[in-house]
C-alpha cells in the first residue's frame, strides 16, 4: 500500500489514492530501479505516502501504451468517450470527501476549499464529456465547380501533461478531460509533492471503464527527466503544461526541436485595482477571495493591490481589520482559512518580499510574521505605503501578503497594471460603467475580473498572455487545444 495510516485512516475508502504509480495501466508499487520518495503533509511533516520513483523506462512504458491505446480510443464515437467521462465526474463527486482529504493532506490547503477544488476539476470532466460531442468542423463552398472543401477536427494523439501541486486535483482535471474528450491520451506527471490526487483521479478513471493506457501518472522527482522524454518522443505530439514561466520556457526550448505543440499555463502578477467610485465593502471581499485563497498560492492571486488615493485609508482600514478575521492552522481542521505554506522555500520568499518592502519605506498594517504556530505556517498580512521598486511589485509572491500601492489616476494605473511581463489576471472595482468598458479594454492580461475577485469556472477560457503562457483551459475553446484542423478538398464533382 503506497499510503500510510496517517492518510489511511481519514479516508473511507482507503484504496482511493492507488496503491503506486500508474504506469501503461498497471499500478506500480516499485519502479525499475526500485527508488522511492515520500509524500509529507505540509502542515506537520508527516510523511503519508510512499511512491516508487519512476525513471525514463516507466515513462517510455507509459508513453508506448498511450500511443497504442489512443488509436482505437479515437475510433470511438464522441457519445462512447462522452459515457466514460460523464461515469468519471459522477465517480469524482460521489468520492469528494476523499479527494479533498487528499488534496489537504498532501498540499495543506483548507479541507472545504480542496473540497471546492474536487468539484471544480470534475465540472472540467462533466463539461468536456458534452462539448466531446460538439467537434464540429466545417464544409467550406468550393472555389472550383467541382469542388467541396471540408474541414475535420481530429485528436492531436498522446499528450505529455505536467502539473503544478498548488491545484494538484484541477489542474490536472482541466487537461485530461479536454485530451480524453478529443480522443487523446495523456501521461501526466504530477508536482512530487502532490501526486497523490492525480493518482486518485487515475484509480476513478479506471472504475469509470477507461481503457488502459489511455492515462498514466507517473510520479518521478526527477521532472527535467520526464520534460525531456516528452520533448524527445515524436510520439508525444503535444506538451501541456502548468507552473511556472521558467519551467514553461526551458519547455519550450526542448520542444521546438521537434514543433512540439504546447500549452503552458505560467505564472502570474495580477494587479487588483480599486477606484474611487468602487463598492469597498465588496472590493474588500473581492481582496480576500482572490489574495487569500489557497494561502496565497493560486496564478491568478492579487499581486499588487493598487487604490486610487481618495479611498486608500478606508480600504487598508477595512481590509485589515478582515484579514485580521482569518484563521491559520491545519487544514485537516475545522474552520481554517489559510493553511501552511507548501515548503521551506516558499516561506523565504514571503520573508524576503516583505523585508525588502520594508526596508524601501513600506509599512506592516497586518502580520508580516512567521506564525506562532511556527513549521509552514506564516501570518496573512498587509502591506501599506508599497512603491513600484519593490520585489512584490515585479515577482509572484506565493503568499498571503498584500501590499497596497496608492494611485491618483486611471491612466497612472493601467500603466502601472500593465507594467509586468506577466499578463494572465486582473482585477478591478469601480461603478462607472463607461469607467469599467475603458479599463477592461485597455488590461493586457488573458483574464478581467471586474467587481469580482473569483474568475475560475470550466464555461470560460482561462490562460494568460505575453509570459504567462499560451493557449486556453476550459470553455468551448478548451478542446481546440487537443485537436488539429484537418482541410480535406474533394475534386471532381461534377
Ligand atoms: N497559469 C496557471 O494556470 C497556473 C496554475 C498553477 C500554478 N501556476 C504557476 O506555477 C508556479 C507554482 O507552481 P510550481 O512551484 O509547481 O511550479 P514549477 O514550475 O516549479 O513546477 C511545475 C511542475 O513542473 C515540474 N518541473 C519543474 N522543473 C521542470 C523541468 N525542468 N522540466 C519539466 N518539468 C519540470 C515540477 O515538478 C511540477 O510538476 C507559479 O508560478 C504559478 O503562478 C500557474
Ligand atoms: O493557480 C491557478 C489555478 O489555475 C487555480 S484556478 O483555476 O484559478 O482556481
Amino acid at each position: 500500500m503506497a499510503i500510510t495510516d496517517k492518510l489511511a485512516d481519514h479516508l473511507k475508502d482507503k484504496t482511493l489514492a492507488g496503491a503506486g504509480a500508474f504506469v501503461a495501466g498497471t499500478w506500480r508499487e516499485q519502479s525499475a530501479d526500485g527508488k522511492t520518495f515520500d509524500v509529507t503533509n505540509p502542515a506537520n511533516g508527516a510523511v503519508i505516502a510512499t511512491l516508487p520513483n519512476c525513471g525514463r523506462t516507466e515513462v517510455d512504458q507509459a508513453i508506448a501504451a498511450a500511443h497504442e491505446a489512443q488509436k482505437s480510443w479515437a475510433k470511438k464515437t464522441a457519445k462512447e468517450r462522452a459515457s466514460i467521462l460523464r461515469a468519471l465526474y459522477d465517480l469524482m463527486v460521489e468520492n469528494a470527501d476523499d479527494l479533498a482529504t487528499i488534496l489537504t493532506m498532501e498540499m495543506g490547503k483548507p479541507w472545504a476549499e480542496a473540497r471546492g477544488e474536487i468539484l471544480y476539476g470534475a465540472s472540467f470532466v462533466e463539461w468536456f464529456g458534452e462539448e466531446a460531442k460538439r467537434m464540429y468542423g466545417d464544409m467550406i463552398p468550393g472555389h472550383q465547380t467541382d469542388k467541396r472543401i471540408m474541414v475535420i477536427r481530429q485528436p492531436v494523439g498522446v499528450v505529455g501533461a505536467i502539473t503544478p501541486w498548488n491545484f494538484p486535483n484541477a489542474m490536472l482535471a482541466r487537461k485530461m478531460a479536454p485530451a480524453l474528450a478529443s480522443g487523446c491520451a495523456m501521461v501526466c506527471k504530477p508536482a512530487q509533492m502532490t501526486p497523490l490526487s492525480a493518482l486518485a483521479i487515475a484509480c476513478l478513471a479506471e472504475r469509470a471503464g477507461l481503457p488502459a493506457g489511455l492515462l498514466s501518472v507517473v510520479t518521478a522527482t526527477s521532472s527535467s527527466m520526464v520534460g525531456k522524454a516528452f520533448s524527445e518522443d515524436d510520439r508525444v505530439r503535444k506538451i501541456t503544461f502548468t507552473g511556472s514561466t521558467e519551467v514553461g520556457r526551458i519547455l519550450m526550448r526542448q520542444g521546438a526541436d521537434q514543433i512540439k505543440k504546447m500549452s503552458l499555463e505560467l505564472g502570474g502578477n495580477a494587479p487588483f485595482m480599486v477606484f474611487d467610485d468602487a463598492d469597498l465593502d465588496a472590493a474588500v471581499e473581492g481582496a480576500i477571495a482572490s489574495k487569500y485563497r489557497n494561502a496565497g498560492q493560486t496564478c491568478v492571486c492579487a499581486n499588487r493591490l493598487y487604490v486610487q488615493s481618495g479611498v486608500y485609508d478606508e480600504f487598508a482600514e477595512k481590509l485589515a481589520r478582515r484579514v485580521a478575521e482569518l484563521t491559520v492552522g491545519d487544514g485537516m481542521a475545522e474552520g481554517t482559512d489559510i493553511g501552511p505554506l507548501v515548503d521551506e522555500a516558499a516561506v523565504e520568499k514571503v520573508k524576503d518580499h516583505i523585508e525588502d518592502a520594508v526596508s524601501k519605506g513600506a509599512e506592516i498594517r497586518l502580520g508580516g510574521e512567521h506564525h506562532e504556530k511556527g513549521g509552514l505556517f506564516f501570518q496573512p498580512t498587509v502591506l501599506t505605503g508599497v512603491t513600484p521598486e519593490m520585489k512584490c511589485a515585479r515577482e509572484e509572491t506565493f503568499g498571503p501578503v498584500a501590499p497596497l500601492f496608492r494611485f491618483e489616476s486611471e491612466e497612472d494605473v493601467i500603466a502601472m497594471a500593465n507594467d509586468t511581463e506577466f499578463g494572465l489576471a486582473s482585477y478591478f472595482f469601480s461603478r462607472d460603467l463607461a469607467k469599467v468598458f475603458r479599463v477592461a479594454e485597455a488590461l493586457e492580461y488573458g483574464i478581467v475580473g471586474v467587481n469580482t475577485g473569483l474568475i475560475s469556472t470550466e464555461v470560460a477560457p482561462f490562460g494568460g498572455i505575453k509570459q504567462s503562457g499560451t493557449g486556453r483551459e476550459g470553455s468551448k475553446y478548451g478542446l481546440e487545444d487537443y485537436t488539429e484542423l484537418k482541410y480535406i478538398c474533394l475534386g471532381g464533382i461534377e
